[in-house]
């Protein structure tokens, strides 16, 4: 009973931390999660290349899934990644999105789980293994699902989807930062403001909405909104994506392509990519 499944990234349109409500646009960046179940009781996961990483995310994944569609097997779990840990690129909701699909898959009923029922049991697992703040159903629904979606973490609902093609600037600085370490009580003092994007994002203005959240969210986790002010005004929008420290700049490859040069100067890396549509996928 073995089985594959991948799913990708994302960035931040709204960060969710000021009020529950949140936007994120999915990456062609993915995490491909390898699930190989037993009989025996006990699940094991590794993250390739990463030695002592935190694995209890993905094994709560595939506990959930088989104490509830399966007897309760255990066995091991495997990601690999193009996104780096904790770097606001949502390797977190990935990782989650792709492990819950290939243990679906290797119990032979991912057919039976609707898509947004598998990011749903993600957002459980994180939220037992205290990994998210607000369960981040918005970058879990945006891995799972592909596009852009807008959501309401409170419910774990879905207030709005829909599909854009951009080319995506990622400026990954060499630093981590753990969404369950950010300071919570700062993003919730945004919350007023944070109404008013939420509600230039669900109007589909997710450029305008996204840098404002960038500028917002710079001030309260405390990161320079240097990169910004960098991207614009060439790319159509740009942010800190979640927690950071990454950011993301999105618009057509040439908009995007001095951009690049002025964030090549920076320590990290510098990488363009594109926005998703099809979100997670189950291997044959
Ligand atoms: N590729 C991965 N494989 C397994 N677990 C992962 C992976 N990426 C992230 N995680 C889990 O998520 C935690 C980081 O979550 P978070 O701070 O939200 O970062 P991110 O912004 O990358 O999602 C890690 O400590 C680990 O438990
Ligand atoms: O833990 C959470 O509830 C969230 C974490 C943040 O993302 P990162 O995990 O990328 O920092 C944020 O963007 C999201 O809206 C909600």
């Amino acid at each position: 009973m073995d089985a594959q499944a991948s799913a990708p990234g994302a960035g931040t349109v709204l960060n969710a931390l000021a009020t529950g409500v949140g936007s994120a646009f999915a990456i062609d960046l993915t995490v491909t999660a390898t699930v190989s179940l037993t009989d025996t009781t006990g699940v094991t996961g590794s993250i390739d290349g990463v030695e002592g990483a935190d694995t209890h995310l993905i094994e709560r994944c595939v506990e959930i899934v088989t104490e509830r569609y399966g007897t309760g097997e255990g066995g091991t779990v495997r990601t690999e990644s193009e996104i780096p840990i904790a770097s606001g690129l949502k390797s977190s909701s990935a990782a989650a999105n792709a492990t819950v699909l290939a243990t679906l898959s290797a119990l032979g009923v991912a057919d039976e789980v609707s898509r947004t029922k598998a990011a749903k049991i993600g957002v459980e697992a994180a939220r037992d293994v205290g990994v998210t703040v607000t369960g981040a159903f918005d970058d879990a629904s945006a891995s799972m699902l592909g596009g852009v979606t807008v959501t309401d973490n409170e419910t774990d609902t879905v207030i709005h989807s829909e599909n854009r093609e951009w080319d995506v600037l990622v400026w990954t600085p060499p630093e981590q930062a753990f969404s369950s370490e950010a300071s919570v009580d700062r993003c919730r003092q945004l919350a007023p403001v944070a109404d008013l994007l939420a509600d230039l994002t669900l109007d589909g203005a997710f450029e305008k909405g996204m840098t404002l959240n960038g500028f917002l969210f710079c001030a309260a986790l405390d990161f320079s909104p240097e990169p910004l002010m960098e991207a614009l005004p060439d790319a159509a929008g740009v942010s800190l994506s979640g927690t950071g420290p990454s950011f993301t700049a999105v618009g057509t490859r040439a908009e995007l392509k001095p951009v690049k040069e002025r964030w090549q100067q920076r320590p990290g890396t510098t990488l363009l990519t594109t926005t998703e549509t099809n979100g997670a996928i189950i291997h044959d």
